[in-house]
């Protein structure tokens, strides 16, 4: 039986060849700026991702059951703890797939079990999600059958709502008043929801993710605008 190859190290680099410059920070190193930084990487990717956007708008309909039918805290900090990891594993996926296109841009069966890998561990997270919260509305059926007229006004109000999210999500070009329309919309709605909200948690996450779908927009009118013509 052969022994495998001992390990070389890849020689130094020559100190005649031009280097690139070294890398500066964008827009400082401080507190603020790396918090800039983060929301950056958030909205980027709620843009350029397509499932990110479904995360978002499922998130949404999760928030509208939470502050319309009334859950037991453990239920409420599972439910936010599921959304909060699946938009986490969606980001790092993203964030993989970026490392993986620098690495490479040719056909490589590493970068592709990588990515392939990172978009499973998204894929269990959003399947044990789905399980956790039809678990949770099970587990409470009772209150779900008492609920008829506060599930009629999450529809009535909730639905249109998710509609203006999905507005500022959606990648397709539009005017600039149908996405400022979407977001006054989506903001008037929560806040008629919010009067009658059972869950104040899951009544601030719907404002976050409304607020987050808006900066989405208005980031891909940006990044639209800066593009060159044709
Ligand atoms: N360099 C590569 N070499 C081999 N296969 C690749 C490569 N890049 C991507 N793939 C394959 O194509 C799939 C889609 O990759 P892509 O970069 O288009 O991500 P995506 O469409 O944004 O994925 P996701 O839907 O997970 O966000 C990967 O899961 C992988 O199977």
């Amino acid at each position: 039986m052969s022994s495998p190859a001992p390990y070389s190290p890849p020689p130094p680099p020559d100190p005649e060849t031009p280097r690139p410059p070294a890398y500066t920070s964008r827009g400082g190193t401080g507190m603020l700026a790396s918090f800039r930084h983060a929301w950056d990487g958030l909205i980027h990717t709620a843009v350029h991702q397509r499932n990110m956007r479904v995360h978002l708008v499922s998130a949404v309909l999760v928030a509208l059951v939470g502050s319309g039918i009334p859950l037991g805290v453990s239920e409420k900090v599972i439910l936010i703890f599921c959304v909060l990891l699946i938009f986490f594993a969606e980001i790092l996926n993203s964030a993989l797939e970026h490392l993986v296109d620098l690495a490479t841009r040719h056909f490589d069966e590493k970068a592709r079990l990588t990515k392939d890998a990172a978009a499973a561990g998204v894929l269990v997270l959003a399947i044990g999600t789905v399980v956790i919260f039809v678990a949770i509305l099970v587990n409470n059926w009772e209150t779900v059958a008492a609920s008829g007229p506060q599930i009629a006004r999450q529809v009535t109000f909730g639905l249109p709502h998710t509609l203006c999210v999905t507005v500022l999500v959606l990648p397709q070009p539009r005017a600039r008043w149908v996405d400022m329309a979407a977001f006054v919309g989506g903001a008037l709605l929560l806040g008629v929801l919010t009067m009658r909200s059972v869950s104040s948690v899951f009544t601030a996450m719907n404002a976050g993710l409304l607020l987050l779908a808006a900066s989405a927009a208005r980031q891909r009118r940006r990044e639209r605008a800066a593009r060159p013509p044709g």
